[in-house]
């Protein structure tokens, strides 16, 4: 059976990430069939709108999504709607993709590229589970207005709205519950309880879902402790579970702990299965074009599409092994060179995992 992908490489290091990893997955053969289209500020320059409809019904139409990054500077005074940022956020939406997976796995050879001590960070394994469709990202109302009350009647002002449903909280937290069952069987619940409503309800629900698995660990944890104790003791964690402004904040700090940004995957699903696969950083524009970007967040996330989406869990194995190798070669993009290994570009990291897989070897040029 042929598998249709949505390739939406987007915008800054967005379209040279993903073609490393298009790359990857045409050497594995596979019955895979990709049409690539615009999204972002790359489809708001052709189409007037950063999720043109056609780009929409293709991601709707495909089994799997694989996404690079959306957004640069030059947006940054679009009216909302035009920005490049609502094509992801409205693919999460118009999908359904509520569940956030990102593994924060620090490779054994990585350990000295981490910006912490090797020891806090050697072996380190945490899946970070975020809901992704609702929260503060997504509540209205929302919008500009002038104040009729606070500290300043009478000013301009801004709001955003949080909030989460019970359903919304009760389906992710089954998501990260039967996730905890697959690993160490812990489930920390990152919350503010202690200030805001939403985050209280929040908890409350958790713990009533954590009932029906008692064979699983729940702790609770503030927000601001837990960003602290992922650079003072992150093993301690295994399954991060929190919403979604926390767990965008609190992912990009763990990924760090593995070394780089650019080495953090991410994969969002629905309820039917279908999933977006992207890497857990932006577009970079302070590194685009210029050939250096690290690919292998996305080619990662690659992997992680054929063993979520498309049920090819040996050809995802193939990818993970060939990310060990070209590591153990000691190729290195900027993001995660030390001293003593060898600086390439993002194009030589893909061939590096190409001829990986292939078992062609890994050259240094
Ligand atoms: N899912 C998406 O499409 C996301 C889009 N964005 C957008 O991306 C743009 C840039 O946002 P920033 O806050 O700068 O976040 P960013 O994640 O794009 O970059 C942050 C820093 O990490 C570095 N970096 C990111 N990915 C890298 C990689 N693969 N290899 C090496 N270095 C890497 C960048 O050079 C930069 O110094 C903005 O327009 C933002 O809204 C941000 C996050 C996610
Ligand atoms: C446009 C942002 C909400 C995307 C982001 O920062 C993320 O998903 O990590
Ligand atoms: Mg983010």
């Amino acid at each position: 059976m042929t598998h249709k992908i949505a390739v939406l490489p987007g915008d800054g290091i967005g379209t040279e990430i993903v073609a490393e990893a298009v790359k990857v997955l045409n050497v594995l053969e596979l019955p895979l069939e990709m049409e690539t289209a615009p999204v972002g500020g790359a489809a708001y320059e052709v189409a007037g709108h950063p999720l043109p409809e056609s780009t929409l019904k293709l991601a709707q139409d495909s089994d799997a999504i694989l996404f690079g990054a959306v957004g640069d500077w030059k947006y940054d005074t679009l009216e909302r709607r035009l920005r490049p940022e609502q094509a992801i956020l409205g693919l999460r939406k118009a999908l359904g993709l509520f569940a956030n997976f990102r593994p924060a796995i620090c490779y054994e050879q990585l350990v000295g590229a981490s910006s912490l001590k090797p020891e806090l960070i050697a072996g380190l394994d945490i899946l970070i589970i975020r809901e992704l469709t609702g929260d503060i990202y997504f509540g209205q109302p929302r919008g500009r207005r002038v104040a009729t009350d606070g500290h300043f009647p009478g000013a301009e002002e801004a709001f955003d709205t949080m909030r989460y449903s019970r359903p919304e909280i009760e389906r992710i937290a089954h998501v990260a519950f039967q996730a905890a069952r697959k690993r160490s069987k812990k489930v920390t619940s990152v919350d503010k309880a202690n200030v805001l409503e939403t985050f209280q309800f929040w908890k409350d629900v958790v713990t009533e879902v954590h009932q029906q698995y008692p064979d699983v660990e729940l702790e609770h944890m503030y927000v601001d402790n837990a960003a602290m104790q992922l650079v003072k003791a992150p093993k301690k964690f295994d399954v991060l579970f929190t919403g979604n402004m926390f767990g965008d904040i609190l992912s990009d700090e763990a990924a760090m702990l593995t070394g780089s940004i650019g080495m953090l995957p991410s994969a969002s699903l629905n309820a039917n299965g279908q999933g977006l696969y992207e890497p857990s950083h932006g577009s970079a524009p302070d590194i685009a074009g210029k050939g250096v970007a690290n690919p292998l967040a996305t080619i990662l996330s690659a992997a992680m599409m054929l063993r979520f989406s498309l049920n090819q869990p040996e050809a995802a194995d193939r990818i993970e092994s060939a990310v060990r190798a070209v590591l153990a070669a000691g190729l290195r993009t900027p993001d995660i060179w030390s001293e003593g290994t060898t600086r390439v570009g993002t194009r030589e990291m893909g061939d590096a995992v190409v001829a990986a897989i292939t078992g062609k070897g890994i050259t240094k040029s």
